[in-house]
């Protein structure tokens, strides 16, 4: 799969003077979950808006590395070029345009995408989102908090991308609205789209994932395939601990054989 996958390399990021991400390296193949796993403020969004090329919107800027899609760079195009090249972004805290319909903001999220899947895009988005369907024509600030990230998450995939990028899909959310959204992730990679997974829900974001990262104020300091990583003392302790200890047992019976720690 190295060839056609996201490669993030040596990345580092400063939002002016504050260093937000230093020399961060990620793969996710096509096809894959990948997830990354990290405190508030590790620099975990800071790493999608970089792939996405939202961030000088915040004030930040690439200070060093690359992004790849397969063998062509995309740190350079501008962000509607990278939704047309195949990586879309779902952003923390579910911004769908409030004021407009539910199917006003899926016709916006098909802007960045082509125009011959529209349809088809759509036709996926109903059977991924039923509730979707039924409420086309309501208010989505009228939707509640679930039905809110569900929009949001069918507004990037009317775009019909290769990889989604989504920040902490299950922020906020109760636990069962939380486990649709997982699910609903779940089957979107199943039908082929990767997954690059920021949460802070690691127990979620490790059973969804194939290969997890641990970023630590910007810096990551652990990664490996997500059930290994989850099988280690650190991350049970820092990132399940009181999240899921079912999860974290489940995982000891894998052993950590192929994690890499980065040392700075
Ligand atoms: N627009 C900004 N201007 C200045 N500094 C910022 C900006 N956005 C983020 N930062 C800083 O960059 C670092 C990484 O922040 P980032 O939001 O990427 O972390 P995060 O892991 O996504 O955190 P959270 O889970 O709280 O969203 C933090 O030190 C943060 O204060």
């Amino acid at each position: 799969m190295v060839g056609s996958g996201l490669v993030v390399r040596d990345l580092s990021v400063g939002y002016g003077p504050v260093r937000a991400l230093r020399r961060v390296s990620l793969e996710v193949p096509e096809a894959a979950v990948v997830t990354v796993l990290g405190a508030n403020g590790s620099g975990k969004s800071t790493l999608l808006r970089a792939i996405s090329r939202t961030l000088s919107f915040q004030g930040g800027a690439v200070t060093e590395g690359e992004v790849l899609l397969g063998d062509r760079r995309i740190d350079r195009l501008p962000p509607d070029r990278v939704v047309a090249a195949g990586v879309c972004q779902v952003p923390e805290g579910r911004r769908v345009f409030a004021r407009m319909t539910v199917a006003d903001n899926l016709r916006a999220g098909a802007l960045g995408g082509a125009r011959a899947g529209r349809a088809e895009s759509l036709a996926r988005v109903r059977e991924l989102f039923p509730v979707l369907a039924q409420r086309a024509h309501q208010r989505a600030g009228l939707l509640s908090g679930g039905e809110q990230q569900m929009l949001a998450v069918a507004r990037a995939l009317m775009a019909a991308p290769r990889f989604l990028l989504l920040d902490e899909p299950s922020l906020g959310l109760a636990p069962l609205m939380a486990e649709r959204i997982a699910d609903t992730v779940r089957e979107i990679n199943d039908q082929g789209t990767a997954v690059l997974l920021v949460e802070q829900n690691a127990a979620l974001a490790l059973r969804l994932a194939t290969h997890a990262y641990v970023l630590e104020v910007g810096e990551v300091t652990l990664q490996g395939p997500a059930a290994e990583l989850a099988a280690t003392d650190e991350v049970r302790r820092r990132y399940l601990g009181v999240v899921d200890e079912d999860a974290a047992a489940d995982a000891e019976t894998t052993g950590a054989r192929t994690l890499t720690r980065w040392e700075g």
